[in-house]
C-alpha cells in the first residue's frame, strides 16, 4: 500500500508549511526600539508618494540599516501595493515580513501564509470580537503571528481580552488622517494600567525623524512602523539607523 506512506509524507509537507519561521514578537523583544521597515507606494491620505520604488531594493537598504522586521502594504485599490511583492520579496530576507492589509475573511489569513508572511495585520476596528480572535487563532494555527492595531482605549481593552501578544497603535486618527505621536504615550500608560505590560507594543504611523522615535522609546514602545518617511528618505539605510540609535538599541 503507497497511500499511507504518501499520507505520511503529505502531514509532514504540511507540519512544515505551518510550521512558525521568523519571529515579530522575539525581535522586537531584543533590547532598544525596533524599526519595522514598511514597503509603501501610496496612502490614501498622501496620494503616491513613493511611485517608481523597487520593492527589493528598499528591503535591501532596511535589512542594510538594522530593521527589525519589515511590512508590505499589498492593497492595490487605495494603497498601489500588491500581493505578487510580498511573495516576491519572501526569498530574499529572512527578516519576519508583515502582510499590511486589510484582513476580514479567513481567506486572506490562509492566503497571506501561502505568499509568504510571517504576520499578518489585523485591525481592531474592523473586526468584531469574534472574527477577531478566530483570525488571531486561525494564523497562529498557520504558524503566523499577528499585529494586532488599536486606536483607543476601547480597542485596547478589546484586545487585551484576547490571545493578541504584539500591540499596534496607530497615531494616525483614521477618519480625519490626522497624526498624533502622544497617541502612543496615553495608550501605553492604559496598558500599564490594565496589566498588559507582557504584550509588545508597536508605535506606527507619523514617525519621520530621530527626535521621534526617542520619544517613543522613551514612553515604552517596544517598536516602531515607519512608511513614508523611510519610502521619501534619499538614503533610508541612514535613517534606519538613526531611528535605531535614538531609540537607545545597542
Ligand atoms: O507611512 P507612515 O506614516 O510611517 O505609516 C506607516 C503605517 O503605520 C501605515 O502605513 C499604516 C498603519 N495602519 C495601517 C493599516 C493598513 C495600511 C497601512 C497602515
Amino acid at each position: 500500500m503507497i497511500l499511507p506512506q504518501i499520507l505520511e509524507a503529505k502531514a509532514r509537507e504540511v507540519a512544515e508549511a505551518c510550521a512558525p519561521r521568523a519571529s515579530l514578537e522575539e525581535a522586537l523583544r531584543k533590547p532598544g526600539l525596533g524599526v519595522i521597515g514598511e514597503i509603501k507606494r501610496a496612502s490614501p491620505s498622501r496620494g503616491a508618494f513613493a511611485p517608481h520604488a523597487d520593492p527589493a531594493a528598499q528591503l535591501h537598504l532596511y535589512e542594510e540599516g538594522g530593521a527589525a522586521a519589515v511590512s508590505v502594504v499589498t492593497d492595490r485599490t487605495f494603497f498601489h501595493g500588491d500581493p505578487e511583492t510580498l511573495q516576491a520579496l519572501r526569498p530574499r530576507t529572512s527578516l519576519p515580513l508583515l502582510r499590511k492589509d486589510f484582513l476580514i475573511h479567513p481567506l486572506q489569513v490562509y492566503e497571506s501564509r501561502l505568499l509568504g508572511a510571517d504576520a499578518v495585520l489585523l485591525l481592531a476596528c474592523a473586526l468584531e470580537q469574534r472574527a477577531l480572535r478566530e483570525l488571531l487563532d486561525l494564523a497562529r494555527s498557520l504558524g503566523m503571528e499577528a499585529l494586532v492595531e488599536v486606536h483607543d482605549e476601547e480597542e485596547l481593552r478589546r484586545v487585551l481580552d484576547t490571545s493578541a501578544r504584539v500591540l499596534g497603535v496607530n497615531n494616525r486618527d483614521l477618519r480625519d488622517f490626522s497624526v498624533d505621536l502622544t497617541t502612543t504615550r496615553r495608550l501605553v500608560e492604559a496598558l500599564d494600567r490594565l496589566g498588559g505590560k507582557d504584550r509588545v507594543l508597536v508605535s506606527e504611523s507619523g514617525v519621520r525623524s530621530p527626535e521621534d522615535a526617542e520619544k517613543l522609546a522613551r514612553w515604552g514602545a517596544d517598536g516602531i512602523l515607519v512608511g513614508e518617511a523611510l519610502m521619501t528618505d534619499p538614503d533610508p539605510t541612514e535613517l534606519l539607523r538613526r531611528l535605531r540609535a535614538a531609540g537607545g538599541t545597542p
